[in-house]
């Protein structure tokens, strides 16, 4: 099978380098950017990496070379430092980068749609939702998705497990909504082998109130962490983006926090999803307290602003 990455920078190298290295999945890598000097240089360097891992061809092309792409990963557009989204008490986060990344999705999903037209496309530039939106609106279909949210949950996983002591692997936890700062993290369904994580983290002496605020500005802020030391997140980007691509060639019906369009909410965004070919098949509203549901639709709304922003820019 075919996949192609379309932006071929640090987001678009890293998830390269995964999907040769989790191996498997595809049997073909094609790297597109508008800087072709990049793309051939990246497919290089990966072509010699490729004999470790499972059979895969790797190389840079045009859309024509999209042919046949089963999946077409999106991940072309300025990133948070160069859009200047790095400044934590701005609301807008990631939304800032919203209308200079829609022209650039003008640009390219008409193009992979003519050469790839029953391809999944899969959104990872910022702000991934709301840019999905626009997609299906460009595409004129719904095998459409974005990486969502499933990075902020391993983000609150990792932090819950180092402050329980338990390997991350084991703690139950999801962020819905956004992918931004307007998202929603589930305390009240975090668990640990069936328990609640708030009572885990009472049984071990630990300030619940303190953890809680904590936990949530290094996750909603993460990114900006990373970036302050070296330039671009990309490495959790990137295996996230290659895990998914795997789960829709082999129609696992994986069950992740990723983004698609809900008729319920009218808009793009992450919720209970069930993976696997053609792109998100179901949505599953988790079980939330009153204050998260509240939470939830204030950021539905800041995403149904962003979609119709998102889709003017993107058709002006
Ligand atoms: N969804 C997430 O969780 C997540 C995480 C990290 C980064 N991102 C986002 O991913 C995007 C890429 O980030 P990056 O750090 O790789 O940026 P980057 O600047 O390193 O790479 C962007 C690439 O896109 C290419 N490009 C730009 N316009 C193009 C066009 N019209 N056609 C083809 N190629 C084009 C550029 O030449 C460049 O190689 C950013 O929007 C960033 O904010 C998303």
């Amino acid at each position: 099978m075919k996949v192609a990455i379309v932006g071929v920078g640090a987001v678009g190298s890293a998830t390269a380098l995964s999907l040769v290295e989790r191996g498997g999945s595809c049997r073909e890598i094609v790297l597109v950017d508008r800087d072709t000097a990049r793309a051939d240089a990246v497919a290089t360097d990966l072509r010699y990496a490729a004999p470790l891992s499972p059979t895969v061809d790797v190389r840079s092309g045009g859309y024509g070379d999209l042919t046949d792409a089963a999946v077409v990963v999106i991940t072309a557009g300025i990133n948070e430092k160069a859009g200047g989204a790095t400044d934590r008490s701005e609301r807008q986060g990631r939304l800032r980068l919203l209308d200079t990344n829609a022209k650039v999705f003008a640009d390219i999903v008409p193009r992979v749609v003519a050469a790839s037209p029953q391809a999944v496309l899969m959104v990872v530039t910022d702000p991934p939702d709301p840019l999905a939106d626009l997609t299906r609106h460009l595409a004129g279909h719904d095998r459409v998705f974005s990486t969502g949210t499933l990075i902020d949950s391993l983000r609150f996983r990792v932090q819950l497990a180092d402050r329980l002591g338990v390997r991350p692997r084991d703690v139950q936890a999801l962020v819905v909504g956004e992918h931004g700062t307007s998202e929603v993290l589930l305390w009240s369904s975090a668990a640990v082998g069936g328990i609640p994580v708030t009572e885990l983290l009472t049984q071990d002496g630990l300030p619940v109130e303190d953890v809680r605020k904590e936990v949530e500005n290094d996750i909603r802020y993460a990114n900006i962490t990373i970036i302050e030391g070296t330039g671009a997140s990309q490495y959790g980007i990137g295996a996230v983006s290659a895990r998914l691509v795997e789960a829709v060639l082999r129609d696992e019906r994986a069950v992740l926090p990723v983004a698609a369009y809900s008729p319920d909410h009218q808009v793009t965004l992450s919720l209970s999803s069930v993976l696997g070919a053609g792109g998100v098949q179901q949505t599953h509203q988790p079980a939330m307290t009153r204050e998260e549901q509240r939470a939830l639709d204030k950021s539905v709304r800041i995403l149904r602003e962003a979609a119709e922003r998102a889709i003017a820019a993107g058709t002006a």
